[in-house]
């Protein structure tokens, strides 16, 4: 009976074919909209509109290619659980032809499910974690204490210096030096062509990238080479010490049919670094411009830290990972941040077969929007989407699973979740316990990706320099709602 009901209900909404919409003008289609709306406050306006229209999921035509956009999150769980292997993922032209076919984030079927079980299983353990700590506190400390000396920074940049170092050393143990600083510079001109025309001839952005990646690829080739070298002299069988350690041993491992090419290994670290590089940054950014329009909150987190800070102080023990994680308002920040943030708007996938789900049929060829953003922002699941509002998490807990994704879900879960959200709570621990800030106003810009416009500026003062007045948290008390930035 149950079955006949759902049955009905999926019929009666849909009819059980292709979602209802608009596919726009010939070649175009919605696309002006959908950008147009990414240089607001609202970018999920282009969503909600079509969502009143015709559903929670509707068809449309973006950047060249009719797609089903999904806002339902039932629908989005099934497309990223992904059982059966109907989905790939679907990436515009440019970031295709940057990223090759052999990279994690295209790859599919039983090679993806290796390497990502690898590098999952290698960032989620405790031996990284408790190693990855010190060094990340240290690049946050030093950080922190070059700010002393400035009048003005950019929060956005400084966050960037920490993170791009953390990123690298996780991956293939590159220190600070001159291969970083080459490594810096070329990730740097290799991501500009991400999003950008995809014609490539010299002089063309996608040009440029690509010869920017020929150069990355040549140096990182060398690093994957002397480790394969030192790897067999020394039969090391002791903790891997980063990913290019984890992918060399399991090619070592495996029978030879099975073995990773070592241009393989060296592409996926260098495409590795495309998830990585961004994303920790901006989190971090925002949860500064999120914390600046809202006081209490800021006050309540700089409590909880300085507890922290003080129990370590009496005990003359160092921090480990675990304390950095086991305070809950700083925790519910993280995930507030992560949440208004949409830091990764939804992912794109193709449909390899016809699949219907909850009634809607996705037809083979067709492209689907799992669109996160749109769940986040929704009233019926969150009260007051737009305020940044950091204990509702007290409330809601797990029960929001399906309808919260920052990272992604199912089979492409990102693996970096859990040292993300370390690096961004080590950032937040010393940033409150060292320093107040005044924020100048800037804002967030949605488009091609999540960025503040002027890099968001900040004054900051180390507390203990701090006149008695000035102790209170910074802003006006109140918390602003982030459209209104
Ligand atoms: C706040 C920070 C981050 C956010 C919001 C984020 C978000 C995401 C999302 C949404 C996906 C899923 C993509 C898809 O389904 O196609 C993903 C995948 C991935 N992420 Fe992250 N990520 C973050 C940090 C990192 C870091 C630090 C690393 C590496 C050290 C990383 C490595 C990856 C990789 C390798 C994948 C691809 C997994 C696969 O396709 O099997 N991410 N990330």
């Amino acid at each position: 009976l149950c079955w006949y009901y759902k049955m009905r209900e999926n019929i009666e909404r849909n009819r059980g074919g292709v979602p209802k919409g608009n596919l726009g003008w010939p070649l175009i289609g919605e696309t002006l909209d959908f950008i147009a709306s990414g240089f607001t406050s609202r970018p999920v306006s282009f969503m909600d509109k079509r969502k009143l229209l015709h559903g929670k999921v509707f068809k449309t035509h973006l950047l060249g290619t009719p797609i089903i956009v999904s806002t339902d999150p039932d629908v989005n769980k099934v497309v990223l659980q992904n059982i059966g292997h109907i989905f790939v993922p679907a990436y515009p032209k440019s970031i295709r032809e940057l990223l090759g076919e052999h990279s994690i984030l295209q790859m599919n079927g039983n090679l993806q499910k290796r390497v990502h079980a690898l590098i999952g299983g290698f960032f989620r353990s405790p031996q990284l974690k408790t190693r990855i700590t010190t060094h990340i506190k240290n690049s946050v400390k030093i950080t922190l204490a070059s700010w002393q000396d400035m009048q003005l920074l950019h929060v956005q940049e400084e966050t960037k210096k920490i993170t791009f170092e953390v990123l690298v050393s996780v991956l293939m143990s590159v220190g600070p030096g001159e291969d970083l600083d080459f490594l810096k510079r070329e990730f740097e001109e290799f991501i500009k062509g991400l999003i950008c025309l995809p014609v490539k001839f010299p002089g063309t952005r996608l040009y440029k990238s690509l010869k920017a990646k020929e150069r990355l690829l040549k140096m990182v080739k060398k690093i994957v080479e002397e480790r394969k070298l030192a790897i067999e002299k020394t039969d090391r069988k002791g903790i891997p010490k980063d990913a290019l350690d984890v992918l060399l041993r399991d090619s070592e491992e495996a029978s030879e049919n099975q073995s990773l090419p070592l241009d393989f290994i060296g592409g996926n670290i260098i495409e590795m670094m495309i998830p990585g590089e961004e994303t920790v940054p901006m989190a971090m950014t925002l949860a500064v411009k999120f914390l600046s329009d809202c006081p209490v909150a800021l006050h309540q987190l700089m409590e909880e830290n300085m507890e922290l800070k003080k129990q370590k102080k009496d005990s003359g023990e160092d921090y480990n990972w675990t304390d950095y994680l086991s305070l809950p308002f700083t925790q519910n920040v993280i995930s507030e941040t992560l949440r208004l943030a949409n830091i990764i708007n939804g992912v794109w996938r193709k449909a390899l077969k016809d699949i219907d789900i909850k009634g809607y049929l996705i037809p083979k060829g067709w492209c689907v929007l799992v669109s996160f953003i749109s769940v986040h922002m929704n009233e019926e699941i969150y009260q007051n989407p737009y305020l940044f509002d950091p204990w509702r998490w007290e409330k809601l807990g797990a029960a929001v699973n399906n309808s919260f994704t920052p990272f992604g879900g199912g089979q492409r879960l990102c693996p970096g979740l859990e040292l993300s959200r370390l690096e961004i709570s080590i950032f937040l621990h010393h940033l409150v316990t060292t320093y107040k800030w005044i924020a100048s106003e800037d804002k967030i810009v949605y488009f091609p990706t999540v960025k503040m416009k002027k890099k968001l500026p900040i004054k900051a003062e180390t507390l203990e320099v701090l006149s008695p007045h000035q102790k209170g948290a910074t802003g006006n008390g109140i918390c602003t709602i982030a459209s209104k930035q």
